[in-house]
């Protein structure tokens, strides 16, 4: 998507991520192999965009943001975050970026909430006043009060996803890189935490980027996405271009009054039946109301649903390669000697 130089809060020129990997090979033979994990990927974020970062298993995405947080230095190539250099100056930028790992915790395990919250006053150098005011405000948001006495090791999944969004938050950071922030979560809990995020996004203008499995998580608060693959940027646009360039289709499930022959309701098709249930197959991209008005005005309909496509199925559509169906994970590597 076009974002001009001057607002591109986070710019990726070009850049490469290698790994040298040794593998055995025999008894006392050492392979050395080359993975390219990021292969001459550009973009640029705008200040205050919401972009889902989305592929396959293995296509990069992790070292992707592991290299706009600092900890991975590129191999190749230019990246900048709110104009700084993330691997040469990553205390600088930590100032300014909150991180969500959803596999992983940021938080103290055997320490009370509200203990990790006051580390991380002490470690982020926020001022008093702000750190009281965000904290209020993040606790109230999010419904961590009765929590906050409560050691980490004892909150429930949901529960300890909302205490490290919590901490990612505390020293107002300008982007907020989220990985998998809702995995796990029952379906009252990603509400909660998607709203949340709408929130923050919308009152205080922070950047966000969110690495997710789940589809509803870009559709519910990215009006952009781009598709990793293989290292290599493959879609950068909006969710519903997606779902075109993919050809990806959703599922309208129809309960009639009585067994019947396959519905005919072009360019949905039938692609089972079971009594008097059907499902239909149709373009992720056509209206479903329209469609159900046309089934309804010739068929007796007693019940419907419309249940929507995954996010590895439209992946895997988009990349149009059957064989590395998304979820597979992908050999990248290059053998370079031994
Ligand atoms: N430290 C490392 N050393 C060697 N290879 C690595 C390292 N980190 C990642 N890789 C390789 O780089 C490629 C990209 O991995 P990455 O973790 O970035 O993918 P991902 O898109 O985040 O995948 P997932 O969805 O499974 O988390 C993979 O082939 C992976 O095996």
């Amino acid at each position: 998507m076009a974002v001009s130089d001057d607002e591109a809060f986070i710019d990726v020129d070009k850049v490469e991520k290698v790994f040298d990997v040794r593998r055995r090979a025999g008894f006392l033979r050492r392979e050395l192999r080359r993975v390219r994990a990021v292969d001459s990927l550009s973009f640029r974020v705008a200040r205050g965009e919401m972009v889902g970062y989305i592929g396959p298993n293995g296509a990069g995405k992790s070292t992707t943001i592991k290299m706009l947080t600092g900890i991975l230095t590129p191999s190749g190539g230019r990246l900048r975050v709110a104009g700084i250099d993330p691997s040469r100056e990553r205390t600088r930028l930590a100032h300014r970026i909150g991180v969500v790992f959803g596999q992983r915790t940021t938080l103290w395990w055997d320490l009370p909430l509200i203990d990790s919250y006051r580390l991380m006053h002490r470690m982020y150098r926020i001022p008093d006043a702000r750190y009281r005011e965000n904290l209020d405000r993040l606790v109230h948001l999010l419904d961590l009060g009765a929590l906050l006495d409560v050691p980490v090791r004892q909150l429930s999944l949901g529960q300890r996803m909302r205490g490290d969004v919590v901490a990612a938050l505390l020293h107002d950071p300008e982007v907020l890189y989220l990985d998998e922030p809702t995995i796990g979560l029952d379906v009252i809990s990603k509400a909660r935490v998607r709203e949340f995020l709408r929130e923050v996004n919308a009152e205080r203008g922070t950047t966000v980027l969110l690495t997710t499995h789940d589809l509803q998580d870009i559709e519910r608060l990215c009006s952009r996405v781009m598709v990793i693959d293989r290292g290599r940027l493959m879609y950068d646009g909006p969710l519903a271009g997606l779902h075109e360039v993919g050809e990806s289709e959703r599922t309208l499930v129809v309960d009639l009054e009585r067994e019947l022959p396959p519905i005919e309701a072009e360019p949905a098709r039938v692609v089972r039946v079971e009594g008097p249930r059907q499902w239909l197959a149709f373009p992720a991209g056509e209206s479903a109301a329209a469609l159900v008005a046309r089934i309804a005005a010739r068929y007796p309909l007693v019940d419907l649903s419309v249940r929507e496509p995954d996010i590895e199925s439209v992946i895997a559509r988009m990349l149009h390669a059957p064989g590395d169906a998304a979820g597979l994970p992908q050999d990248r590597s290059e053998g370079v000697g031994s």
